[in-house]
């Protein structure tokens, strides 16, 4: 009577019942059931791929059952520790900062961080802890992942294969300071291990294989159950004697209702912290990524300049062959441009003044002889265009403002246009039809009619106001605005692959964070990276290079819409992260997006 009363006393901190779980085809528990006891260490053994790391995340509540029943005894994360297979720490931080980084996240001030951080390092025998993580051996860093799950006291310790890569000596203090804890402090400890033999000390093992526990209780019960006097040959034994158990266990897999687990995993809320503690973490981490800093920070800065020096400055020099039939080029310095071109004796020349228009505005004029060789010569680059004037240019035209009944179509202006560069043919057509206008205007200038009632009927302006006259100072426009959307979403991506690829944001959410925390922090630093950016090709594209600007609704709404767009590439980079399978097919298709968005909007 007295020992069922005891055992109706004995708390169990983690009870599994009757869990079902599969990876596609592949069924991984089969109807398992398990039993921690509370102030117990609980040796959970099985091969290789059987399913004790996803038994351990499924108990954590990450990973969902198919159905059946996980009871964890945790209020919160803080009575949990998890030590996850993998190293899942950022590599670029030191021991003391990733120490910093995990105790700020379970809220523990600094001298406590520190001097639980001495306590486990003289437990622990851990390297230097200045040192990177990336500069210590796997065995070591192994140490540093165990002492972070160890760092806030927890109640109930989730430990996968802490000891792989320890050597027998610490291996053996290890075990007896687990001794230690659950005697001293009551705390559940949940272990996985290959070393069979050191799961003797514990107060409990487990056997798992094909999906269930086959058998389990203290090791000493387990060895005078079969007979032996090693755990690993009793497990031997038994695997040997379920082989039929199993074989109908497979064939009599079935999923039954889903019962949803509790979960101790945090809600939503945000917490500054949180936010605070991993704003330090990924500043540590980025500006340590030489390579990142120089895609985010130099890279702009370069890009700019070298768009700048290209196309993203008014054109100049552009050479324009021309061949003059009217007049020899050399005597429109006396053509009179302040004269009626109606009056019998004026002297004003047409192609005069569109020449003298094209040169003004930046042309280099050359006059030449021959029509085909000029024409030949636009296709090996050395003119963008050809003009050529007929002989009566000027008395055709006159004749055609003052009746307009009839015109030599031999008469026009004949253009060869550049078709090698979209944006230099663009540059001409506009100004070869300004300066038709500009014709028109001083032609008419000096006589009674109204210039603006016979001039052509339309203005050439652009969205960007009268100053910005070149094709080219639209572009730039462009270009910063490529550089405030490209850039944040290669940030984006970038950060957010690595901290879903090297479970560095799994582990993290074991210590509470949650999405919401990661994506706040990533965005206050996308935002001043975004500033940077901005400001710096800004800068080039109109201080440097003189591109002129119009900012027609003032400063604020252009800084403004910036901003918007480096968010919505924020945006894009974190949709692309989780489609994305690894870092760089991320920024594969960022970039791969980005052109073609920047060719399009040209
Ligand atoms: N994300 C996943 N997708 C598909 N299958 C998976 C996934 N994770 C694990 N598995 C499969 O589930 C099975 C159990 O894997 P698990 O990592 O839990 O085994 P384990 O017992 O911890 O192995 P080990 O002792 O080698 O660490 C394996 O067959 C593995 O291939």
């Amino acid at each position: 009577m007295e020992q069922i009363v005891n055992e109706e006393n004995i708390k169990n901190d983690i009870t599994v019942t009757n869990a079902f779980k599969k990876y596609g085809q592949n069924n991984v528990f089969n109807g398992l059931n398990m039993t921690v006891k509370s102030g117990s260490i609980y040796g959970l053994l099985g091969p290789s791929g059987c399913g004790k790391s996803t038994l351990l995340q499924c108990i954590l509540g990450s990973l969902p059952l198919d159905s059946g029943y996980i009871d964890l005894q945790a209020k919160s994360l803080e009575d949990v520790g998890y030590m996850p297979q993998d190293l899942c720490l950022e590599v670029t931080l030191t021991i003391k900062e990733t120490f910093e980084y995990y105790g700020s996240l379970y809220r523990m001030s600094k001298i406590n961080i520190k001097n639980k951080l001495d306590e486990l390092n003289e437990f622990l025998k851990l390297p230097d802890i200045n040192s990177f993580m990336n500069e210590i051996s796997g065995g070591q860093s192994r140490r540093v992942s165990f002492a972070i799950s160890l760092l806030h006291n927890p109640k109930v310790m989730i430990l996968d294969e802490p000891t792989v890569g320890v050597d027998p000596l610490l291996r053996e203090g290890i075990w007896t300071e687990f001794t230690k804890m659950v005697k001293e402090q009551k705390k559940t400890i949940i272990i996985t291990t290959h070393y069979i033999e050191e799961a003797n000390k514990s107060d409990c093992v487990g056997l798992m294989r094909n999906g269930l526990i086959v058998e389990e209780g203290p090791p000493q019960d387990i060895l005078v159950k079969y007979g032996t006097d090693t755990l690993e040959s009793a497990f031997l034994m038994l695997c040997c004697n379920q082989r039929p158990i199993i074989k109908k266990v497979n064939n009599t897999v079935q999923v039954e209702e889903k019962i949803q687990p509790k979960t101790i995993m945090e809600s939503g809320n945000v917490h500054l912290y949180r936010v605070k503690a991993l704003l330090k973490k990924n500043y540590r981490v980025c500006s340590r990524d030489y390579l990142l800093l120089f895609t985010l920070i130099l890279l702009p800065i370069l890009q700019t300049f070298n768009f700048c020096f290209a196309i993203g400055v008014p054109f100049k020099d552009m050479t324009i062959a021309f061949k003059n039939d009217e007049i020899n080029f050399l005597d429109c310095q006396y053509s009179n441009v302040n004269q009626c071109i109606f009056d019998e004796n004026s002297n004003l020349t047409m192609s005069c003044v569109i020449l003298n228009y094209l040169s003004l505005h930046d042309y280099v004029l050359v006059e030449v002889q021959d029509r085909e060789v000029s024409e030949a010569s636009m296709n090996h680059k050395k003119y963008i265009a050809f003009l050529y004037f007929p002989k009566n240019y000027t008395s055709a035209l006159t004749k055609y403002i003052n009746d307009r009944q009839y015109y030599d179509l031999e008469s026009r202006i004949f253009a060869h246009l550049t078709n090698e560069n979209i944006l230099f043919k663009n540059q001409i057509s506009i100004d070869v039809l300004r300066s038709l206008n500009h014709l028109i205007m001083e032609a008419l200038n000096s006589c009674s009619n109204n210039p603006i009632s016979i001039s052509v009927p339309l203005e050439f302006n652009t969205l960007y106001g009268k100053e910005v006259i070149s094709f080219a100072n639209g572009i730039i426009t462009l270009f910063i605005a490529m550089v405030a959307f490209y850039f944040p979403s290669v940030f984006a991506v970038s950060i957010m692959m690595s901290e879903k690829m090297d479970g560095i944001l799994s582990r993290s959410m074991f210590a509470g964070v949650n999405i919401l925390e990661l994506i706040l922090s990533i965005f206050c630093i996308t935002t001043v990276l975004l500033l940077l950016q901005t400001s710096s090709s800004y800068f080039i594209s109109y201080v440097l290079f003189l591109n002129p600007i119009k900012i027609t609704n003032g400063m604020f709404v252009y800084v403004l819409l910036l901003l918007l767009l480096g968010w919505i590439g924020f945006l894009f980079g974190l949709l692309t992260a989780v489609i994305s399978t690894t870092k760089l097919g991320g920024v594969y298709i960022i970039t791969g997006s980005s052109m073609t968005q920047f060719i399009l909007s040209v």
